[in-house]
């Protein structure tokens, strides 16, 4: 083989290993955002660093946060910033909808997403008529399962700008959107009249909420009289000690990692909901046996997480994708151990379901 062969054999590997590397193996969970195309939101890219250290040194200590009425304050946007630095890495290696779910033996990621999705919808009688809120979110991926499940029209709400974006193209692409609208706007003064909606749910997403009862409040007043409202919390359990370091060094790095002002405890949530004026119908964790552990499909993308981490610095470094992109994805990394262990020693689960009803009268 001449030195010409060689180096265009030695080339068109290259290039096919850079293909694969970049666009197989870079491809999304589910089709439609690629590495290449990670984006940080609504931020510049010359930005991006600035915000990430801004957002890292406000929830640094996320429990002082709570302490201060005016930190209190500033978390929405503290939230909107987060979500511009990472929804397109969780659409990139998570999929569209930005939760966990139960794992049964046999069943796909998949399927148990979509499946507690449309436990939602069942949960609070969706059906063909009814509007019914959902409450922060994200790209709309349970918004798509729950329209399409129950037929009823669905209005999201969420924070960030950018996210409205990205559900609305979604929709559209589904075919779902006259059914399925988004609006941009806080959970906690929402812009909707008093008395709006057949139902309401919110999935993993009242957890941002500096207080749980003041959005709580808010969902009970766009909702008619007789309408149910069911939510996903993320919680402590009661195996939760605060005079454990490892325990406290858990939940803390999970509340850094997700823009979290302070995680409730179970046993806290029906009360809130009581102090809103809901009844509560049902509460369950619903990641209790027979629900099999639901942090393994954080656990088993750790090899797929280490490709991302390359892949991320490599593009990083040739300015496909802005500076900071690095340090965003080295914080979710971390935070996935944090969420991981939390589920393995049992102090925390995302998934305690709990059903209300706003009262006739
Ligand atoms: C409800 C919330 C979000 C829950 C989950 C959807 C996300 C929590 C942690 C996220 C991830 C962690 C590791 C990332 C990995 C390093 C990267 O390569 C690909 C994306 C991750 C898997 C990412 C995906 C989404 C999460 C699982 C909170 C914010 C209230
Ligand atoms: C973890 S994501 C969950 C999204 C969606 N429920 C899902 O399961 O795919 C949390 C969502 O809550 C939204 N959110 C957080 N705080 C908010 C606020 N104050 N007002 C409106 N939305 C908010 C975020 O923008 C994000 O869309």
């Amino acid at each position: 083989m001449d030195a010409i062969t060689l180096m265009v054999t030695a080339a068109t590997v290259a290039v096919g290993l850079f293909y694969w590397f970049v666009w197989v193996m870079g491809s999304a969970e589910q089709k439609g955002k690629r590495a290449v195309d990670l984006k940080m939101g609504t931020i510049s890219r010359d930005k991006v660093e600035d915000n990430y250290n801004q957002y890292w040194s406000f929830f640094r200590k996320p429990k002082e946060i709570n302490n201060s009425n005016s930190d209190e304050k500033k978390v929405p946007a503290f939230v909107d910033t987060f979500y511009n630095l990472v929804t397109d890495i969780y659409e990139w290696g998570w999929g569209q909808s930005f939760h966990f779910s139960p794992s049964f033996p046999g069943i796909s990621h998949r399927d148990s997403t979509r499946l507690h999705e449309e436990h939602v919808a069942d949960l609070i009688g969706a059906k063909k008529g009814m509007k019914i809120i959902d409450v922060g979110c994200g790209v709309g991926g349970p918004m798509r399962a729950i329209a399409a499940h129950s037929t009823a029209n669905v209005v999201g709400i969420t924070i960030n700008e950018y996210q409205v974006g990205r559900a609305k193209a979604h929709n559209k692409k589904a075919g779902l959107d006259s059914t399925c609208d988004v609006v941009c706007g806080n959970f906690l003064e929402m812009p909707f009249e008093n008395n709006t909606f057949d139902g309401a749910y919110s999935i993993e997403a009242t957890c941002h909420a500096p207080k749980l009862e003041d959005v709580y409040r808010e969902i009970y007043r766009v909702m008619k009289p007789g309408a149910l409202y069911v939510s996903y919390e993320w919680v402590t359990t009661d195996k939760y000690h605060d005079d454990n370091p490892e325990h406290v060094e858990v939940i803390q790095g999970i509340e850094r990692g997700d823009a979290l002002p302070g995680l409730r405890r179970q046993d806290e949530i029906a009360e809130l909901a009581t102090k809103a004026g809901f009844e509560v119908v049902e509460e369950k964790d619903l990641a209790s046996p027979p629900a099999g552990a639901w942090w393994t499909r954080l656990k088993m993308g750790r090899l797929a997480y280490w490709r991302n981490h390359l892949l991320v610095m490599v593009l990083t470094f040739f300015g496909v994708a802005p500076k900071g992109t690095v340090e965003v994805h080295e914080m979710l990394f971390d935070t996935a151990a944090h969420l991981s262990r939390g589920g393995e020693t049992g102090i925390f689960t995302p998934m305690h379901m709990i059903l209300c009803r706003k009262p006739i009268t």
